[in-house]
């Protein structure tokens, strides 16, 4: 029986896990959690030139893309502005991706990232 490579998570690992279960919590109809297709969102390939969502800033994390928490503060905010872009102001899409950039910044504000690296240095 081949053992699976169990890997350790680094702890920057760690804390940007943390981080995208906090922000995941802040939608709770997994809106953001798959990426967008031209299926679902017609023309959203031709529209978003930077696609984003949970599931690839948790890929992200996996493969140690991310070098700091501000990097994946960057992915978050497009993330959500990707879906204030496709999605007319009066959709629930625009509305929730405005009122999770809101409460995630507060998730991701400066200071919080800040000590956060210090604790991982
Ligand atoms: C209605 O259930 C779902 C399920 C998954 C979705 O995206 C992964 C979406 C979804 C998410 C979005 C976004 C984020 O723009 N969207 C835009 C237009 C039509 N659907 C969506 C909706």
């Amino acid at each position: 029986l081949n053992k699976v490579e169990e890997k350790e998570l680094t702890p920057l690992q760690e804390a940007l896990s943390q981080l995208i279960r906090r922000l995941q919590r802040k939608d709770p109809s997994a809106f953001f959690s798959f990426p967008m297709t031209d299926l679902i969102a017609p023309g959203y390939s031709t529209i978003i030139k930077r696609p984003m969502d949970f599931g690839a800033m948790k890929e992200k994390v996996k493969n140690e893309y991310y070098e700091s928490p501000e990097e994946l503060k960057v992915d978050f905010r497009i993330m959500c502005e990707n879906a204030m872009i496709y999605n007319k102001p009066e959709t629930i899409y625009h509305k929730a991706a405005r009122k999770l950039l809101l409460s995630g910044m507060k998730i991701l504000r400066p200071e919080r990232l800040e000590s956060l690296r210090q604790s991982i240095e």
